[in-house]
């Protein structure tokens, strides 16, 4: 089973993310998107990933803003995977054009 990280310590290496307001170790982000359609574009792509992966994000849209949360299921708290998945997404939100 993968190693957990310091919640803290998984945003040192990432930009817009937080610990997660969640009773789990966790990291989220808050996304806008121009519209509903770029904004579910955007999870388009990443569930892909996600997929291949076989690591998934706990999210929530309304309209054009998209609400993740990153945790490992498996290890109980946040690892690698999350931080893997969280610079993708951060690749796909820009190249979707999010708000920063
Ligand atoms: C059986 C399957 O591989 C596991 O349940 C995968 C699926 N997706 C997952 N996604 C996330 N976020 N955490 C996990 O531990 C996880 N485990």
């Amino acid at each position: 089973m993968a190693d957990t990280l310091d919640p803290n310590a998984a945003l040192q290496s990432l930009t817009g993310w937080r610990v997660a307001d969640d009773p789990r170790p966790a990291i989220a982000r808050t996304l806008r998107f121009a519209d509903f359609n770029a904004a579910f574009g955007f999870m388009a792509r990443v569930a892909l990933v996600a997929e291949k992966m076989d690591h998934h994000p706990e999210w929530s849209n309304v309209y054009n803003r998209v609400e993740v949360l990153l945790t490992t299921h498996d290890a109980g708290g946040v690892t690698g995977k999350d931080v893997e998945l969280a610079r993708f997404i951060d690749r796909a939100a820009e190249q979707m054009g999010a708000e920063a």
